[in-house]
């Protein structure tokens, strides 16, 4: 089984550098996860990326218990991400919401819990609350407001550390002068067309870890259409991964790895998850990490379009990075 490396977040917690997705972007699939981290734990997985929008968590926690009572796995050797919806950012119902999650995962507390979006909606049982005309119901409580909350449940122990998914550098820097606890990481969208270069380097300036999601471009994400970017079958990563004698992917999560990023890449496909995890072989050398730099062309795959005029939106054309 190949070790995984661990980064040290800003509050001296080990993070494993690869992880499993839980997202199960295509539609007519939710279902795989479970099977999905069973055979991820058995191929040597310990770092699991959940959400409660992901509509998945009683599936994803039977798996982790069975292997757990089954002694196939420890706990505390088990790295649980989970994240706040934009549905719970009120001060209020943070603690709720996380111990739903809690409860839903079947575990007493989170090792990373994460506020999944800047933007909040309207509070209630709808994840995604919609009106009569089909739009999203926002509300406008501030993530300071929210990331206080997430400070209390830090100090209670039921997360060992919180960070922060989707966050602008205004967002941070204006997170970071009200905070009392500095988020450990930043879970953004990352990959050679969108490589997030300045906003890595914003981040490591404060000491925080950026883990990078859909690092292979999403290719099952339900809202893709013919054409658009695909870079698990760019020619030059193909041609770069023979070289190497490895797959795309491996060259795509290596490349991660080595822009010092965490990863979670999600695959319900055994042979895959053995592949993505295969990655600790080989290195790719300056010049190959130059070259995959130079395919950053603003490619953003998961935008959540659906709430672009909500004020605290991240991804405002006037904002840089
Ligand atoms: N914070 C946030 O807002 C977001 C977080 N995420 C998180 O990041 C995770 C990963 O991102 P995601 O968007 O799922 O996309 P990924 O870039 O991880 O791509 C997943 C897709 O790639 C396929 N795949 C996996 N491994 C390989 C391989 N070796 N060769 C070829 N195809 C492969 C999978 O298919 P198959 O299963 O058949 O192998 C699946 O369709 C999510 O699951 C979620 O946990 C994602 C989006 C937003
Ligand atoms: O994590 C995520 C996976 O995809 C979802 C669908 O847009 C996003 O909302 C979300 O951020």
């Amino acid at each position: 089984m190949p070790r995984i490396p661990n980064i040290k977040f800003n509050n001296g917690k080990l993070f494993p550098v690869l992880g499993l997705g839980t997202w199960q972007g295509a539609l007519g699939r939710e279902f795989e996860v479970g099977q999905a981290v069973k055979d991820a734990i058995d191929v040597g997985y310990r770092h699991f990326d959940c959400a409660a929008t992901y509509r998945n968590e009683k599936i994803v926690g039977a798996a982790i218990s069975e292997k757990i009572a089954n002694g196939t796995v420890k706990r505390e050797n088990l790295f649980i991400t989970s994240k706040l919806p934009n549905n719970a950012h009120g001060p209020s119902m943070v603690e709720k919401r996380l111990k739903t999650t809690l409860s839903d995962l079947g575990l007493d507390y989170l090792d990373l819990y994460l506020v999944h979006w800047p933007f909040a909606f309207k509070e209630g049982d709808d994840l995604v609350p919609i009106d009569s005309n089909g739009n999203i119901i926002f509300s406008d409580i501030d993530y300071v407001d929210t990331w206080k909350a997430m400070e209390d449940i830090y100090e209670k122990g039921l997360a060992k550390s919180i960070g922060v998914s989707n966050f602008n550098s205004i967002q941070i820097d204006r997170l970071l002068k009200h905070a009392k606890i500095v988020p450990v990481t930043n879970q953004i969208e990352c990959h050679p067309y969108l490589n997030q270069r300045k906003l890595q380097e914003f981040c490591s300036r404060r000491d925080i870890k950026i883990t990078a999601y859909s690092p292979l471009g999403s290719p099952a994400r339900p809202w893709q259409k013919p054409g658009d970017p695909d870079v698990l079958n760019d020619a030059q990563i193909k041609t770069m991964a023979e070289k190497h004698n490895k797959t795309p992917a491996q060259i795509l999560l290596r490349y991660q790895i080595q822009l010092g990023n965490a990863t979670i890449p999600k695959s319900s496909n055994k042979e895959r998850l053995i592949q993505n995890i295969n990655i600790f072989d080989f290195e790719l050398s300056p010049d190959d990490m130059k070259f995959i730099n130079s395919f950053d062309c603003n490619g953003r795959i998961c935008p959540y379009s659906n709430a672009k005029d909500h004020p605290l939106y991240p991804f405002q054309k006037h904002v840089e990075y």
